[in-house]
């Protein structure tokens, strides 16, 4: 079977198209003209089709993509296959068509496996990886791009190792894995050397760069990163990275503060992202949008970033394939969708600030369900990693102390070996009430793992850190706990502190709690340590 990959005419056209793709749309335009054989005549038709999509001209390339996919079919020539259904299918996840993109991946990789071929398996597992990253399966996505990073080992394409390791490094940024997708970024970045799409890759991987830049704080590295992305999409028209990039910069100068240079920016995106229908992107530019005219008490501005926001969920949403989104998801939008006709029929006789304020109410009940452990009422990780971010750069700026505190129960997995489940489930409970009646409102509480709480502390210092943790471990270990049963005598929880050093990282200030915890269970447990 003929692997189209190795004409080398294609093979020269592809990299012509990475640097110029309406060149290379000529060039191939040309070529059509002299060729007769139907494999490369259908090989140039389809890298036309590609082209268009590299310009930005998705519904000629979509209606390109399926004639060549339709002949490709009908002669059986299965990589073209395979390789028409990864365009068709980056087109439809990038307007956000979910379930659409995942079938196309999946019969990519079906076409790849009835030809052997390699590069279409890759393919098939890094969008199969991109559809779950986008249904926030981040974990998921992350296993198949590691499947993709094995299979690619062999084939030594430069361009495709630094397109897997960006897709790695997102998961693991996802993921708060900062060290894993430094690293990931590091290998995609050594690739770029030698691929034919340095700046398209390079201005993604600034992106990424820049977000873990703001992870630990650096927020104006962050911002020159940035800059730098945007100058390098607007040269090449990269369109997608563009509008990726305005967002992000929008994103940093919000957290900075700078809310005009961050609304600046924040219009681009969303124009850019609006204009390659790139609902996912315009979405979130929406959103920030929303929140700075909130802000700055633009109120009627507010409304209208609103709206878009609302119908861009809604569309993205709808889009999904039902059995992807969990029922607790598709419950939430339906209050939402009634939320918003409510909103609508008040329009004539409510005043602008009230409607405002009524889905104001409405985003925070949407985000505490969506931060909220179930068991135990407190915060969930999800909520933490937000928070904790959020709470270094007010202590930061304000050059106040910060401390958290990281608590486990001590020898939980016997409780539920001896006692049940349920009553492990409701010791649960009870630790975190009692930890709440232990903490000021301000003190954010959240669930970390099966037995393990996180305990930010805005304004403590280490010796105020150690004071509360005592007196948490005081309070649960005098606990009546045979109330709970009869044979439960007694409970303790060991405790890791860790103040707040200059320069330091979410992941570097959880790291030493977490050793210190560590040291508290390896002294006996029952015990603080700081
Ligand atoms: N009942 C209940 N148990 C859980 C939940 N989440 C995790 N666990 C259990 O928590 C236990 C944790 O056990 P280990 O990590 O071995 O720790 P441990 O027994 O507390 O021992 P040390 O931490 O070393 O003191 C496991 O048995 C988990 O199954 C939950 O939501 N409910």
């Amino acid at each position: 079977m003929l692997i189209v990959h190795e004409l080398p005419f294609i093979y020269q056209l592809h990299e012509l198209m990475a640097r110029d793709p309406a060149a290379a749309q000529a060039e191939a335009a040309a070529q059509m003209a002299t060729r007769a054989d139907p494999v490369e005549r259908l090989a140039l038709r389809l890298l036309q089709a590609i082209c268009h999509a590299r310009l930005g001209n998705y519904v000629q390339a979509e209606y390109e993509l399926t004639r060549a996919l339709r002949q490709a079919k009908q002669r059986g020539m299965h990589y073209l296959v395979a390789e028409a259904r990864d365009e068709l299918a980056a087109i439809c996840l990038m307007r956000g068509q979910i379930d659409a993109a995942l079938r196309q991946w999946l019969d990519c990789f079906d076409a790849a496996l009835q030809e052997d071929s390699r590069f279409g398996l890759v393919r098939a597992h890094l969008g199969i990886g991109k559809v779950l990253f986008a249904l926030g399966k981040h974990d998921e996505a992350k296993e198949q791009h590691l499947r993709s990073v094995e299979l690619s080992y062999a084939l030594k394409d430069n361009s495709m190792n630094s397109a897997i390791h960006l897709c790695l490094a997102a998961d693991y940024l996802k993921l708060a894995e900062f060290d894993r997708a430094y690293v990931a970024l590091a290998i995609a970045e050594d690739n770029l050397a030698h691929s034919p799409y340095p700046d398209k890759h390079r201005s993604e991987l600034l992106i990424y760069r820049s977000q873990i830049r703001a992870g630990r704080g650096e927020w104006h590295k962050a911002v020159n990163e940035l800059d730098e992305a945007i100058r390098m999409a607007t040269a090449g028209h990269y369109n997608w990275h563009h509008a990726f990039a305005e967002l992000e910069s929008g994103r940093v100068h919000f957290v900075l503060n700078r809310l005009a240079t961050a609304r600046s920016h924040l219009l681009i995106a969303s124009s850019k992202a609006h204009s390659i229908a790139s609902h996912l992107l315009e979405m979130q530019a929406e959103e920030l949008l929303y929140s700075i005219s909130k802000q700055e008490q633009r109120y009627e501005e507010a409304l209208v970033h609103h709206r878009r926001y609302t119908e861009l969920t809604l569309e993205l949403i709808d889009n999904q394939n039902r059995h992807q989104i969990d029922p607790t998801t598709r419950r939430r939008l339906r209050r939402m969708e009634s939320e918003l006709a409510l909103a609508q029929s008040e329009q004539e006789n409510s005043s602008l600030m009230a409607r405002l304020q009524s889905h104001e109410q409405h985003i925070q009940a949407l985000k505490i369900e969506a931060e909220t452990d179930p068991l135990t009422g407190v915060f969930n990780r999800r909520a933490l990693e937000d928070r904790l971010q959020r709470e270094l750069y007010t202590a930061t700026q304000l050059s106040r102390p910060f401390s958290l505190l990281m608590l486990d129960i001590d020898h939980f997995k016997q409780v539920n070996d001896r006692f049940s489940h349920l009553t492990g489930d409701a010791v649960l409970k009870t630790v975190a009430e009692l930890i709440q009646s232990c903490c000021r409102q301000d003190e954010f509480i959240t669930r970390y793992g099966g037995e393990e709480f996180v305990i930010l502390l805005p304004g403590a210092g280490a010796d105020t850190a150690r004071h509360i943790a005592e007196r948490i471990r005081l309070k649960i270990s005098h606990h009546d706990w045979f109330t709970l049963h009869p044979e439960l005598l007694t409970l303790t929880i060991s405790i890791g502190t860790a103040e707040l050093q200059a320069g330091e990282s979410t992941h570097d200030l959880l790291a030493r709690a977490d050793a210190h915890l560590y040291q508290a269970k390896a002294g006996g447990r029952n015990r603080t340590c700081c």
